[in-house]
């Protein structure tokens, strides 16, 4: 059995985390943005892994997020209880409807919008982060970037801490494989009004090069 396959979005997320990793044997992979190249490319990882006799112990998502406000800080690091797809149901003029609930079978819903992260693997990271904040991590396929969108998931979803693009469809393809997840996440930006002038990437590649030294 190969060892712990971590994967981010993009490549500087992927240096970010290799520089905390040095020394470790630890696979690390920019697989793309957004949940569905995410899952994808996740899930061929660990099928060819498997495939050659050597599959993966547990996957990691990490990398940087958007965070909510008063509930983590900028620069700061979450980790997940759970990934949610926040965004997989149906709009209506009564407000958003979740994917389970609109009258489709079960069985086509891989296991519904909320996979919960695996809680030995997330208390090993507990442990070795204690100042992260845990929480509900939100996978959006649109950044939230207005006031009144960023009021009704905040409300929708009172545990969630974060927000980022990828989470959820790598929980998928590992659930599907048998591999135990959880995601990692800096904050980079607020969850909020889109401002740029907000967004503090440096400090949030830093704290996850910081974070990754956790993940050997
Ligand atoms: O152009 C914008 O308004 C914008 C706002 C936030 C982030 C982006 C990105 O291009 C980064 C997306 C990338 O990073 C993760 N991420 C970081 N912050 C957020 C966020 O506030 N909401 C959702 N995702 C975020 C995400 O996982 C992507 O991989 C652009």
């Amino acid at each position: 059995m190969t060892g712990l396959l971590v994967v981010t979005a993009v490549p500087a997320e992927a240096e970010a985390v290799r520089a905390g990793l040095t020394g470790a044997t630890v696979t690390v992979l920019p697989v793309g943005v957004g949940p569905a190249v995410a899952g994808a490319a996740t899930a061929r990882v660990l099928a060819l892994a498997e495939a050659a006799g050597q599959p993966y112990r547990a996957v990691v998502s990490a990398g940087i997020a958007g965070g909510f406000v008063g509930r983590v800080a900028v620069g700061g690091t979450v980790l997940a209880d759970r990934s949610v797809a926040a965004d997989l149901g149906a709009e209506s003029p009564a407000g958003f409807i979740p994917v389970e609930d609109l009258g489709m079978p079960p069985e086509l819903l891989g296991g519904g919008r909320v996979v919960p992260a695996d809680p030995g693997l997330l208390g090993a990271l507990r442990a070795a982060l204690p100042a992260a904040t845990v929480g509900t991590v939100l996978t959006v396929s649109t950044v939230t970037g207005t006031a009144e969108s960023t009021a009704a998931l905040a409300d929708r979803h009172p545990d969630a801490v974060a927000e980022a693009m990828e989470g959820y469809g790598v929980a998928v393809a590992a659930a599907q494989a048998g591999v135990p997840f959880a995601e990692l996440r800096t904050i980079s930006n607020p969850v909020g009004p889109r401002d740029r002038s907000s967004w503090r990437m440096r400090e949030a590649f830093t704290a996850l090069t910081t974070a990754a030294a956790a993940l050997r």
